[in-house]
């Protein structure tokens, strides 16, 4: 089933949930700070939960930064409740491998 896309009062309410969240336009992003070869371990992880969910966030990596960005591509690259359900994956994860917040 294709998801919905959210009415702006819906995606401020789900961003107003994950602090360390940023919104840019029709997608959410958030960066961490790690060293550079744990970025790439922490990608993996997130790539496994990715898979899990049926969820795909852009992922890019740098020197000690770690930066996630998620739409929906299936409903027109527009934010849906899926993209936040992933980012809070994601918080865990990152969590839980030591990455740090900037
Ligand atoms: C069939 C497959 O589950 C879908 O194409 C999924 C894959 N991962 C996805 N990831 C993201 N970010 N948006 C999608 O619409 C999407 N669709």
């Amino acid at each position: 089933m294709t998801p919905q896309p959210l009415s702006e009062e819906q995606i401020v309410a789900h961003l107003a949930e994950l602090p360390g969240w940023e919104r840019e336009g029709q997608a959410i992003a958030r960066t961490f700070k790690h060293a550079y070869h744990e970025c790439v371990h922490l990608a993996m992880y997130v790539a496994a939960k990715a898979r899990e969910v049926g969820h795909h966030p852009d992922i890019h990596i740098t020197w000690q930064r770690i930066r996630f960005v998620i739409t929906t591509h299936d409903a027109g690259n527009r934010l849906t409740a899926k993209d936040f359900e992933l980012a809070r994956h994601i918080d865990v994860i990152a969590a839980g491998h030591g990455a740090e917040t900037v």
